[in-house]
């Protein structure tokens, strides 16, 4: 079927959903950013096929229109579609990582006759704008979709069918159940990340090397603390009530483990970090195909070649890679080579390619 589709947000999640959809030759996307310089980047980009100045205008012709703007910039199209001159039979969709207020307001527009089925893809990044997006992004991730009770199911087929093409693990939940999990899996990590950040900030200010010590550890914790302020800021604003639930929860155990570290006694220490590991090591941790989980560590000498000297061992074995990248553990070393594959039949096999063929130290996260 030939779709018209109006991407509003051309940033890394409506960027790539373009992209996402555009392998499919039947869709034709239109684009919109309140940004110009990123609408004209997505037109050079080949981002979507064509960029639009009037959103208002353009969506007459849509058959499907996707918010993917900060969810307070959502909110407010949504009051403005009120008004709008719509076709009919339009399906109207988001990618705001908050969902029950969204879904109030979808309800407003439900009783005016217009379909608007929430959605939220869990894969993303710290990085933002039309230049980090990426067709792959959402794959294997889920994308959840929270229809209103009484949605046409034929828009819901529609709009699954269509985003199909991301790869994505698509499921149905309930607004507000989805605002809870993704408090306790994805918004209170991000405050307790910028938290960690503004307490070695803090330190730092009685002791200027105390940064430089920060390694790998504080580096894992607290990379999404770089991510886009003013999204997170909506965010926080829009799942306030859940995430306070969680700083509750996290007060609570941080009193906990205070009386455990006061207590001094081994074994309940190793218990308490024995509990952690073992049900961290059973996550299904599950991401974009660009942040695959299936990494190889591979601490390589800082000489020419070393790079290649890998990729090369690698390709004689027909082992295809997703990713390469340096990961510096210290701002004077040459970091760690981290490559990454599709699957763990793929990582394993090339762990025995190192281990066998390489001089070089190798291991998995
Ligand atoms: N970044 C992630 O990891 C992630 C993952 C899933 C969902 N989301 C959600 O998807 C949405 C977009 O996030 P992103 O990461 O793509 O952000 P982004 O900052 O990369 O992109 C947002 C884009 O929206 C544009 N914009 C801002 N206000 C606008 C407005 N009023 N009208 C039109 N355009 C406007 C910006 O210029 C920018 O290009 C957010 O609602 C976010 O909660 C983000
Ligand atoms: O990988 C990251 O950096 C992200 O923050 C992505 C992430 C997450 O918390 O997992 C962030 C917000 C979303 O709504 C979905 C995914």
């Amino acid at each position: 079927m030939r779709q018209t589709v109006l991407i509003v947000g051309l940033g890394l999640i409506g960027g790539s959903i373009a992209l996402a959809l555009q392998k499919s030759p039947q869709n034709w996307v239109i684009g919109y950013d309140a940004n110009p310089d990123t609408l004209q980047s997505a037109k050079v980009l080949g981002v979507v096929n064509e960029t639009t100045l009037d959103p208002q205008q353009a969506i007459r012709y849509a058959d499907v229109c996707i918010f993917a703007t900060p969810v307070n910039a959502t909110l407010e199209w949504m009051e403005k579609l009120k008004s709008w001159e719509l076709p009919p039979n339009l399906i109207v969709s988001d990618t705001g990582s908050t969902k029950s207020l969204i879904m109030d307001k979808a309800s407003e527009l439900q009783a005016k006759g217009i379909s608007f089925i929430g959605g939220h893809p869990m894969a993303g990044s710290h990085k933002s704008g039309v230049l980090a997006a990426k067709p792959i992004l959402f794959e294997n991730a889920y994308y959840m979709l929270t229809p209103l009770a009484g949605e046409n199911p034929a828009h819901v087929d529609q709009l699954h069918e269509l985003l199909k093409l991301t790869n994505a693990k698509l499921m149905v939940v309930d607004a507000d159940e989805h605002d809870h999990m993704t408090s306790i899996v994805s918004h209170f990590p991000h405050v307790v990340a910028a938290s960690l950040v503004h307490q070695l900030s803090e330190e730092n200010d009685g002791n200027k090397l105390t940064k430089q010590l920060a390694a790998g550890g504080f580096r894992d914790m607290t990379r999404i603390a770089a991510s886009e302020p003013q999204m997170w800021s909506d965010i926080v604003q829009q799942n306030k009530k859940h995430i306070l639930e969680q700083l509750h929860r996290w007060q609570a155990e941080m009193t906990r483990v205070e009386a455990i570290i006061e207590r001094d006694n081994e074994e309940e220490i190793t218990a308490f970090f024995a509990g952690a590991k073992n049900f961290r090591d059973d996550l299904p941790l599950t991401q974009g195909a660009m942040f695959s989980t299936y990494d190889l560590y591979i601490d390589v000498p800082d000489h020419p070649g070393s790079i290649a000297e890998v990729t090369a061992l690698l390709a004689q074995e027909r082992i295809s890679i997703t990713n390469i990248r340096i990961v510096e553990t210290r701002e004077d070393v040459f970091g760690i080579l981290v490559v990454s594959f599709t699957s763990e039949e793929d990582r394993n096999r090339a762990a025995e390619c190192i281990k066998t063929r390489s001089p070089y130290e190798y291991y998995i996260a």
